[in-house]
């Protein structure tokens, strides 16, 4: 049985973050050539009030990744299954996510952009798990810091479900 548990974070605590880091990025790339990255499916809803957010020119263009691995947990070998179609050769590059979990999908995923020759490649989420931590990437910006609770919502889904929740619960998953 899948239920719904309590609210971790709430409709007004997560548009109050997200104006916070839409104004800090946009302190922070001013005059700067961004192109803005979202990682599917998980992060469509926090990129799509991120950009509403900044008040420079961007660019923006999504991507699909994998992991594969031993059951539930990431083995950080990641695959791409939709790549993004802008170049980003000497542009600023942002990875958006919804959560930084094991940290090994955007350990990844930096070092991919590196390869790419962005100018520079930074890492913006509106969740993370600290206490789940095995790779040790610096989050540029962060929007929320959680303990270790299974959660859906705001684009967070278990079993494809729940990701049109505006706030993020704690799901009770049954496993
Ligand atoms: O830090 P990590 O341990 O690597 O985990 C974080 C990743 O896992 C989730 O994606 P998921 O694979 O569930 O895909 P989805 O966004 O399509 O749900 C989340 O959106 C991150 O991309
Ligand atoms: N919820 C949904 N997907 C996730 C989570 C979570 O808490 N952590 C990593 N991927
Ligand atoms: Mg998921």
């Amino acid at each position: 049985m899948t239920s719904l548990q309590k609210v971790l974070v709430t409709k007004t605590e997560l548009q109050q973050r997200v104006q916070e880091l839409g104004a800090d990025i946009s302190r922070d790339y001013e005059g700067k050539e961004l192109v803005l990255i979202g990682i599917l499916k998980g992060a469509a809803v926090f990129m799509a009030d991120l950009m509403r957010e900044i008040t420079l020119p961007i660019g923006m263009d999504y991507m699909s990744v994998s992991s594969y691995g031993a059951s539930s947990t990431s083995s950080g070998v990641i695959t791409v299954k939709k790549d993004i179609d802008t170049d980003i050769r000497g542009k600023h590059v942002l990875l958006v996510e919804d959560m930084i979990d094991t940290g090994l999908t955007l350990q990844h995923l930096k070092q991919l952009f590196a390869l790419r020759e962005a100018a520079s490649v930074r890492i913006c989420t509106i969740l993370s798990k600290p206490s789940r931590r095995l790779a040790d990437i610096p989050i540029d910006y962060c929007g929320i810091e959680i303990p270790d609770e299974f959660v859906v919502g705001y684009g967070l889904d278990y079993a494809e479900q729940f990701r049109n929740l505006p706030e993020v619960w704690i799901v009770q998953t049954g496993e």
